[in-house]
């Protein structure tokens, strides 16, 4: 597969509601999209770096600016994913832009080959149980309002952003509200230390399925020891960027259940990769959200339909983001999304909507 060339694009997505986690809050989404351009077919993907290094270090201009400097020009004259994946393997970090352009080059390659996403990787279902991440909100009743809200649209489980000073009481009012047969969890986004460990054994009492990130990425050890002091499982997202951190993680008893977002780990690959590794040991996956447009959104699907997802994960309905999506929006029956079945990633941005929210362009011929 030949590629001609490869665009860059920004848009700005406004979300239908800010959204408060403990390291900030988001009321607009700066995106890069990739699309990778070959005489047989094009490649989409999104990449997931926030506007600022506040989740993670990459931030969505350093990542255009590593794809533009040093990774495109990395590609191999012929690339195929696997391919792509060994060029970019020198270049240190930088896995969100890794990502992005990986996984446009295997929508191009699985488009012209006539193979869904979801079949290349080894999918066993065609449609995925989905959970709902529901930010800090002013106050425990707006918050209660919500969940109602997401209940009532036929999420299957509710995913609550904890910080010190807002961690004990939303969750016990949820509980106390919609029951203990809920399937609810919280996400720390590491705003936690060891020494809140006392704190957050109190998080037991409420039947939690896990608490996701409750300390820094790079907290391993730290991780493997408040795992000893807290019976609600430890589930880790930021800490996990490869598969040698997941194999890490599970060695040291960092925790039992893992978050993947393919854009956090460099691609759907590395994404298998950490699939194939969390069955043999026994970890539960699901597929995290990074605020994605139908593009990333799609890919996820896929990826969430493996056999070793096995609890339900952030990939919610496109309007629990954006009013309009930039593709067919993904809508929520009987609390499931179905899986695209299109070669490749299986959706296509709307040419009408994209440009409308179209910041800039540009094109890298190769
Ligand atoms: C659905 C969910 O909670 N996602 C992330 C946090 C997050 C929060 C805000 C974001 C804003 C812009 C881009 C990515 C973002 C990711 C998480 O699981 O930790
Ligand atoms: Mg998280």
């Amino acid at each position: 597969m030949k590629i001609t060339g490869i665009e860059l694009r920004r848009i700005a997505m406004p979300l239908v509601a800010p959204f408060r986690t403990s390291f900030g809050t988001e009321s607009e989404r700066d995106v890069l999209l990739v699309r990778v351009v070959t005489p047989d077919s094009e490649g989409w993907a999104e990449c997931v770096a926030m506007s600022q290094p506040l989740y993670s270090s990459e931030y969505v201009d350093g990542a255009a600016e590593v794809l533009r400097r040093f990774l495109i020009p990395a590609l191999p004259a012929h690339p195929d994913a696997h391919r792509v994946h060994r060029a970019l393997e020198p270049f240190k970090g930088h896995r969100m832009a890794k990502a992005a352009l990986e996984t446009a080059v295997l929508d191009a390659q699985l488009r012209a080959g006539g193979q869904p996403l979801a079949s290349f990787l080894g999918a066993s279902a065609d449609r995925v149980p989905c959970g709902v991440s529901v930010g800090i909100m002013d106050s425990v009743p707006q918050l209660l309002d919500a969940v109602g809200g997401y209940l009532d649209e036929g999420y299957v489980r509710i995913k609550l952003k904890i910080e010190p000073g807002w961690d004990l009481a939303p969750v016990r009012a949820v509980r106390e509200r919609f029951g203990d047969d809920l399937l609810l969890q919280v996400d720390a986004n590491a705003a936690y230390t060891l020494a809140d460990a006392p704190h957050l054994a109190k998080l037991d009492d409420f039947g939690l399925l896990l608490i996701e990130q409750p300390l820094a990425n790079d907290d391993m050890v730290q991780h493997a020891r408040l795992a000893t002091l807290l019976k609600t499982p430890i589930c880790l997202d930021e800490s996990i960027e490869s598969a040698e951190h997941a194999a890490a993680a599970i060695t040291l008893g960092a925790c039992s259940i893992i978050n993947v977002k393919p854009g956090r780990i460099g691609g759907y690959l590395e994404a298998r990769r950490i699939h194939d590794l969390a069955r043999a040991h026994g970890v539960a996956l699901w597929c995290g959200g990074m605020l994605e447009t139908g593009i990333g959104r799609a890919a996820n699907l896929a990826l969430a339909a493996l056999p070793g997802f096995t609890l339900p994960g952030d990939t919610s309905a496109s309007r629990r983001y954006y009013a309009t999506d930039i593709t067919t929006p993904f809508e929520l029956r009987d609390g499931h999304l179905d899986v695209p079945t299109g070669p490749g990633i299986g959706v296509d941005p709307v040419p009408g909507i994209l440009d409308e929210v179209t910041t800039s362009t540009e094109w890298i011929t190769l």
